[in-house]
């Protein structure tokens, strides 16, 4: 029997998302509490490898800032590695030729940056650091003396109001108003946008800049795959995985436990369990995972934003450098962004497999899955090849200024209305900190410690000094 002490939650999804709520929560309320995760495919979810010819190659979330706090302590209490990626020659393509690309001298590559965008190249890195990444910083403070928010915008708006008005315009305006110049946006923004969420400078200020920040120098990712840390994190936090597609949560009517999960075991057979408190680390969205809330005073439906769909394509062989206007096969960079969204591929890369060994295979992101004919163009030969489409993240056009709250009901959770202000790993672990953090503190009372502002001590300290 569990006491007011130890609840029993279920939690719905096995990716970053749920598997750090999970740590989380067992940080939280420690080993009595009973845990159990259900995932309907396999823990890791959009963090998946996939094996083209002898490699295994990172094919969804591949690339970490080295400034994302969690991802990083993870990486280190889970006795994993980080692996430099990122790095190399580059190019920016426009569907028909390169704007830019690098020089294997790196002053000849900085003149010919320097020449295209002055000031503009020089002052990203130190803008995205202070507009961004100092304030977004502020969240490990915050979660750490224990503070959680009810909504996305309290939560994102805590790290620094600013970022509120960054999720309303487009990054776009965003840095036109900070003195940006048209080029430097078309392309080299545009480049990143395209590589990390297959959209363009009309998306919001806020995950614009995270993309931007995508594309910092620094990038890592673990050694032998990203996705070891959800798997690791199911062993760490002491979880059940329960293998199953759950498919209702229902509010119960009796006092007892509040919520009795519906779901189809391994063996595809209808089972129920009742919990205290359930969290749901999936999307809400019709085409990604179908859960019906019942019973409920109120409906809870299905969030109403498109997820936008890409296809990652895995080519083991030979690239045609004309495909991207390069006549000379030593030309072509390992690293091509394209600025112009009415082409096919949005960026290609040459891939080192999960431990950093060189391999012949090619990653090409695209919006809609390429033909054979269009692979026959962009490649002279080709020994392998693989495919992965995903419901990748949201298509940031379509998100209004109405972000879902991450408590749906009482002790009933919701992670993944983070991802409409950006989606990443850390972002889903610093939803699933908030989350834990919000099922904690509802069930204890801590009522001080929800949507209140938190005061920094160091600064609280300057003013009584004063
Ligand atoms: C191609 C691609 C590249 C990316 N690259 C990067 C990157 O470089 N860096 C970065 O930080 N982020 C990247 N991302 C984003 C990052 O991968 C995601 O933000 C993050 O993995 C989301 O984790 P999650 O746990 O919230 O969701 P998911 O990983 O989607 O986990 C949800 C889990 O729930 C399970 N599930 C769904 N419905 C049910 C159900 N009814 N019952 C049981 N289980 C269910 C699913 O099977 C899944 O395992 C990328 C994403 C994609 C698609
Ligand atoms: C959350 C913060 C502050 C930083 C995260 C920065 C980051 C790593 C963003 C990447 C997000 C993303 C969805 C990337 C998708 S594709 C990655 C890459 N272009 C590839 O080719 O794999």
């Amino acid at each position: 029997e569990e006491t007011k002490e130890h609840p029993s939650i279920g939690i719905v999804g096995g990716g970053i998302g749920g598997t750090s709520t999970a740590y989380f929560l067992r940080q939280l309320f420690g080993k009595e509490a009973k845990i159990d995760i259900f995932e309907k495919r396999q823990v890791g979810g959009r963090l998946t490898t996939i094996k083209i010819g002898d490699n295994q190659i990172e094919a969804g979330g591949t690339l970490i800032h080295p400034k994302n706090m969690y991802m990083v302590n993870f990486t280190k209490l889970l006795g994993l590695e980080q692996l430099d990626v990122g790095g190399g020659s580059f190019g920016i393509f426009d569907g028909s030729s390169m704007r830019i690309s690098s020089s294997q001298y790196s002053v000849v590559t900085m003149a010919k940056l320097f020449w295209r965008y002055g000031m503009d190249i020089y002052n990203i890195d130190s803008w995205i650091n202070e507009k961004l990444l100092s304030k977004f910083m502020r969240i490990y403070d915050i979660q750490s003396a224990g503070h959680a928010y009810t909504t996305v915008p309290d939560l994102i708006g805590a790290m620094d109001p600013s970022f509120i008005s960054y999720m309303k315009n487009s990054i776009k305006f965003v840095m036109k108003t900070s003195g940006f110049g048209d080029t430097f946006i078309d392309e080299m923004v545009m480049g990143a946008l395209r590589t990390n969420y297959g959209q363009n400078t009309d998306i919001p200020g806020f995950v614009g800049a995270v993309s931007i920040a995508g594309v910092q120098p620094g990038l890592w990712a673990v050694k032998g795959g990203n996705k070891q840390v959800p798997e690791k994190l199911v062993s760490e936090a002491q979880v059940q995985v329960i293998q199953g597609t759950v498919v209702s949560v229902q509010l119960l009517q009796y006092q007892g436990k509040n919520y009795r999960v519906g779901f189809f075991d391994a063996e595809k057979k209808e089972q129920f369990k009742d919990y205290d408190i359930v969290i749901v680390a999936t999307p809400l969205h019709d085409e990604v995972s179908e859960i019906d809330f019942e019973d409920f005073p109120s409906s809870i439906e299905n969030f109403p934003q498109q997820f936008h769909k890409v296809t990652a394509t895995f080519v083991e062989g030979v690239p045609d450098p004309k495909y991207f206007g390069v006549d000379n096969a030593d030309d072509l960079p390992n690293s091509i962004l394209t600025c112009n969204d009415s082409i096919l591929v949005n960026s290609q890369d040459k891939k080192a497999d999960v431990f950093g060994n060189p391999t012949d295979v090619y990653k090409f992101f695209s919006n809609t899955p390429p033909s054979e004919d269009d692979v026959k163009q962009m490649f002279t030969s080709k020994k392998d090849i693989r495919m992965a489409t995903f419901m990748a993240y949201p298509e940031y056009s379509t998100v209004g200024e109405d972000l879902p709250p991450f408590v749906l009901h009482d002790q009933l959770y919701y992670v993944n209305g983070i991802e409409l202000a950006a989606s990443a790993m850390e972002m889903s672990s610093i939803a699933g900190k908030n989350v834990a953090l919000l099922a904690y503190n509802h069930w204890h009372g801590n009522l001080e410690k929800i949507d209140e502002p938190y005061l920094d001590p160091a600064l609280e300290k300057d003013k009584t000094e004063l």
